[in-house]
């Protein structure tokens, strides 16, 4: 059996794949998983969230064209639909792990941790490699209070058999908005309890705050500024409770509170890597304190969002370094991120917020697009683009959406901002019309 190899890799999820297979061609590679091979993105994050999304989307588009030519709405089916996300997530697993193996990858199925600088064991056997790259991931984050074993995570929201009638989240950011909208959508009277007065606190407040009406028109209730302290079950169900009077109570409450990397099985001690409460830490080549170690993807410390492709841009660049087709310090590129409510939030590049803060550097152009032709045809509420531009050059350098449409426009001004397109070679191109393409000139 071999026991050494060129490098090793700790996780199968995204990162931990794409590093895999960018060295394979060239290495001998081990990847060690100890759950669900594809990882998070695949088996209980972005996939199957947003297959359940889909009927969302649908069920939203239904009620916007009510009496514009539409009549009557569908309606979800919970366990159909469950159904159909598990048709695409049972199969996750096998498929990567098969696609590894065809690929000459080495796999192991276990907890993989330190037992020297060199040394890795799992399930008993110590590997050797000459790198490692650690890809594992987080965790929900689960608050220590009373009744703290009720609570459930994002895990067990995405495999519900059935939807429960009162739902509670804990927590405004990305998992709660995005499950609380998929969750009274399909029926159930939802509550989100945020400890501040802020959803979404990386996206621009003039659209956050839209979100939130948006939201609470379909029935969504939020308890802003409100800590939950403890939880309580009794037969009507689960209790939450404060010092403050609250008492709500529900059948199901969902942690959503930030994700904690997976650290604490590694014995990162051993091997003389160091790590914060937000991950590994390691250099701008992605090297951790230990030189033979590497980290990509959400278990870094690193200030860029932890999302799917910025984990597999790492992952790449680190193969870089190993097989020394680069050497430079890594750069990101632009690092687009939606939140797929009802509407989509989407940004990129240059934030409204810096470019509020300082306005001699930057142009805004905030733009209510509602009645724009594009909008109006799909009978969207409220819409509204944000474009920023670099006051010296005149440049487009950020970008912001809050519609149905945005995680596509985002898309498009992802690769405008990339190509430093101006307005005379937008207007000179020809794009389908009526698309949302063909307005991407009045943006500017
Ligand atoms: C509900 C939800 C929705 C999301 N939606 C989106 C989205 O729409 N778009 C987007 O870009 N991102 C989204 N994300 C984030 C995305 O899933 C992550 O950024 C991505 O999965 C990170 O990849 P990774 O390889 O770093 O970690 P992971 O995918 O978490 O993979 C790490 C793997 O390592 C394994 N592991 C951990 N410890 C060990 C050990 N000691 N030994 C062996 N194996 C170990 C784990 O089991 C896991 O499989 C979402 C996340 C969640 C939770
Ligand atoms: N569409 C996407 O790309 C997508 C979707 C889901 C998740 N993700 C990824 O997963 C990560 C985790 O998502 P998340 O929603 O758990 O985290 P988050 O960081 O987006 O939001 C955490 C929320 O919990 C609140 N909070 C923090 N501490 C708290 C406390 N002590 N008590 C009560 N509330 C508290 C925060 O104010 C915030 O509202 C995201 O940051 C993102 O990287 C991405």
């Amino acid at each position: 059996m071999q026991t050494h190899f060129d490098t090793i890799v700790i996780g199968g999820g995204p990162g931990g794949l794409a590093a895999a297979y960018s060295l394979a061609e060239q290495q001998s590679v081990l990847v060690a998983e100890n759950d669900l091979w594809g990882g998070t993105c695949p088996n209980r994050g972005c996939d199957p969230k947003k297959m359940l999304y889909s009927a969302v989307e649908i069920l939203d588009q239904q009620q916007a064209l009510q009496a514009h030519g539409l009549r009557g709405k569908s309606t979800i089916n919970w366990s159909e639909l469950m159904a159909f996300k598990r048709h695409y997530t049972q199969q996750v697993p096998e498929n990567t792990l098969n696609g590894l193996q065809s690929a000459g990858i080495q796999t192991i199925t276990g907890t993989a941790h330190f037992v020297d600088s060199q040394t890795l064991q799992i399930n008993k056997i110590n590997y050797t490699a000459a790198h490692f790259i650690i890809a594992t991931g987080q965790t929900p984050t689960i608050p220590t209070i009373d009744g703290q074993e009720f609570l459930q995570t994002s895990n067990q929201f995405l495999d519900l058999k059935h939807l429960p009638d009162k739902i509670a989240f804990i927590g405004a950011g990305y998992i709660a908005i995005e499950l609380a909208n998929i969750a009274v959508t399909a029926g159930a009277e939802v509550h989100i309890i945020q400890h501040n007065n802020r959803i979404l606190r990386d996206f621009p407040v003039a659209m956050t705050s839209e979100l939130v009406t948006s939201l609470q028109n379909k029935g969504v209730q939020f308890h802003f500024g409100t800590t939950v302290t403890g939880i309580h079950k009794s037969a009507k169900g689960l209790t939450l409770n404060n010092p403050d009077g609250l008492m709500l109570t529900v059948n199901a409450v969902f942690a959503a509170m930030g994700r904690k990397p997976n650290i604490a099985q590694l014995a990162l001690e051993k091997a003389g890597v160091t790590t914060s409460n937000h991950g590994i830490q390691v250099d701008d080549h992605l090297m951790s304190s230990n030189p033979r170690i590497y980290a990509i993807g959400d278990v870094v410390d690193r200030p860029q969002p932890k999302l799917t492709p910025v984990a597999g841009f790492e992952a790449r660049y680190v193969a870089g370094q190993l097989l020394q087709t680069n050497t430079t310090a890594i750069a990101y590129p632009l690092i687009p991120h939606t939140v797929y409510a009802s509407p989509q939030i989407s940004q990129v590049g240059i934030t409204v917020k810096t470019a509020q803060d300082n306005p001699r550097q930057y142009r805004i152009k905030q733009q209510t697009t509602t009645n724009w032709y594009t909008f109006n045809r799909i009978k969207e509420s409220n819409a509204i683009v944000t474009t920023i531009f670099e006051r010296q050059t005149n440049q487009l350098v950020g970008a912001a959406a809050y519609t149905t449409l945005a995680e596509e426009l985002i898309n498009y001004f992802t690769t405008l901002i990339k190509n430093q397109t101006t307005a005379t070679e937008l207007t000179d191109t020809i794009y389908n019309y009526p698309s949302p393409a063909s307005d991407l000139k009045y943006y500017y």
